[in-house]
């Protein structure tokens, strides 16, 4: 059963509407929640982009887009033929003054009833000021206007502080959402319920019972067609800077005052500024960064990074730290994280270690207690426990799993992260976007990392496409006496 209530009227405007972002995964979202009846018959969507497209041209580009993105069994002739009668297209620079700024503001003058407006910005970052700029020039920002950040915001701290300021001179940050789709991922937010909706794990949710967490975002595919965004990025930027650090402070914040947007951002920003720096000291100890060469990945033989790239690079597409979060909860317990292009396995999870018990009554040591939270594939949570071994006459253990599988369980479709953020802009409920100061948080603890791999201090490690990644990252483990979750095939 579905519990998406169906929003106020409203109007989408999307600048860079042609591109892979809009049509792989905003116009699909889109669609998903029509079917679902939480779009208005009333509600538009305005494409705009620079290409010179009539209407009925770009609604065909939707059409083959929902065609090739939405599942076949969910594409319904009717209700496509609903979504794109919401479709308009207005070619425009955003950029620039003197562009057709008169197009959109006839389009969205025609509508008989009161339209909740939302901007997205789904273009290259560095125009997100400028567009601010034009559209509150062009008295198109009203006071409830509400606008979408794409990731990357910024490369950098100062970058990031660019945009934010650029944004912020025209729109008030409560009606900023910054996005980061691993928020959007529900088994992200299930972090949340397990944590507080469970007193047995909220009361052994600390370093006094907990050993290690581990974050892990892996991906079969390499760079694919992104090559020239990605090779100025790298994993750590791409991954770890935005979503492997909001996935860390959900595992790792205090329980917030309520499920209010500032009290949970504030739990959260909280755990950021407690991250402990890395340092000269524990850079070279603490950081693994690669870069894959040749391999296998689905039974193919696949190119190394370079060779893809056709030339030189200093950009890793593999990353591992491990972090420290300087406070009484987690005093000592280290967060590893990892996320790569061209692992062995296609996986995003959580998975974290109970320490063993303190005094030994059996006469094996029992296996620690171990909970895995599944992101994807396969959304679920897994607890690994003991019970005795029924053939075991002297108290021997086993260790066995429960298992709970979402989708099964609940028998739903786990839907795309964009749905849910799409219409949570509109709803303006911004619990699952990011607050200013949380983007530049992260950008602050990862500083060091950025600058002492671009001087070279910590060497470029290299793994084969298709494997788990490089040994300097299980050596970082071994260390600690840890080794990393690689149980998917
Ligand atoms: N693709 C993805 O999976 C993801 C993308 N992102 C982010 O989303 C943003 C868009 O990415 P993506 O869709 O891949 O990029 P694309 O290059 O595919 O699309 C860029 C879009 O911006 C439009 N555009 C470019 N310049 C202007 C301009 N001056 N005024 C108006 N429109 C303009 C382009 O159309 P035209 O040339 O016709 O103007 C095109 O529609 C980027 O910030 C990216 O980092 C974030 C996460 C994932
Ligand atoms: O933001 C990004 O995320 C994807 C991975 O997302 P997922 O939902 O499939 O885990 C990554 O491929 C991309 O490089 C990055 O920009």
């Amino acid at each position: 059963m579905t519990h998406c209530h169906q929003v106020a009227p409203f109007d989408y405007v999307i600048f860079g509407a042609t591109g892979d972002l809009t049509m792989r995964k905003l116009l699909p979202a889109l669609y998903y929640r029509l079917t679902m009846g939480q779009v208005p018959d009333t509600a538009r969507i305005i494409g705009t982009a620079r290409s010179p497209l009539k209407r009925n041209e770009y609604q065909t580009r939707a059409r083959d887009a929902l065609k090739r993105f939405v599942k076949a069994d969910d594409f319904d002739e009717d209700t496509v033929d609903r979504f794109l009668d919401m479709i308009h297209y207005v070619s425009l620079d955003g950029s620039k003054p003197d562009s057709n700024w008169e197009g959109l503001r006839e389009v969205l003058s025609h509508k008989a009833e009161e339209h909740v407006r939302v901007f997205y910005y789904a273009t290259a970052p560095d125009l997100y000021g400028a567009i601010s700029k034009n559209l509150h020039n062009e008295g198109l920002v009203t006071d409830d206007s509400r606008v979408v950040l794409e990731k990357p915001i910024g490369i950098d701290l100062k970058t990031a502080e660019e945009i934010n300021e650029g944004v912020g001179q025209y729109f008030k940050e409560s009606n900023v959402f910054r996005i980061d789709h691993y928020l959007g991922k529900e088994t992200v937010q299930n972090v949340i319920a397990l944590r507080f909706a469970n007193p047995l794990f909220e009361a052994v949710w600390s370093g006094e019972h907990i050993e290690s967490v581990q974050i892990t975002a892996g991906e079969l595919v390499g760079v694919e067609g992104r090559a020239a965004y990605y090779d100025n990025s790298g994993a750590l930027r791409d991954m770890v800077q935005n979503h492997l650090l909001q996935v860390l402070c959900l595992v790792a914040m205090e329980k917030p005052a309520s499920l209010e947007a500032d009290d949970v951002r504030d739990a959260k920003v909280s755990v950021l500024k407690s991250l402990v720096p890395l340092d000269a000291k524990t850079l070279p100890t603490s950081t693994v960064r690669a870069q894959y060469t040749k391999g296998h990945s689905k039974g193919a033989t696949v190119e190394g990074y370079l060779e893809e790239l056709g030339h030189e690079s200093n950009t890793e597409t593999y990353v591992a730290l491990r972090a420290e979060i300087d406070t009484p909860r987690w005093k000592n317990v280290p967060f590893y994280i990892r996320s790569a292009k061209r692992l062995k396995a296609k996986v995003s999870e959580i998975v974290v270690t109970f320490k063993p018990s303190a005094t030994k009554l059996f006469p094996s040591q029992p296996e620690k207690n171990v909970l895995v939270i599944r992101i994807q594939p396969d959304e679920g949570v897994s607890w690994q426990f003991n019970v005795k071994n029924p053939l075991d006459d002297d108290f021997g253990l086993w260790e066995t799993n429960l298992d709970v599988h979402f989708e099964r369980a609940f028998s739903v479709r786990y839907p795309d992260a964009y749905e849910r953020l799409l219409l949570d802009a509109v709803r303006g409920y911004p619990v699952l976007f990011i607050r200013r100061d949380e983007v530049e948080a992260a950008w602050k603890w990862v500083a060091p990392v950025m600058e002492a791999w671009a001087k070279n201090e910590v060497p470029m490690a290299h793994y084969a496409a298709g494997s788990w990644g490089p040994e300097e990252a299980r050596q970082m483990l071994a260390r600690d006496g840890q080794v990393w979750h690689e149980d998917v095939e």
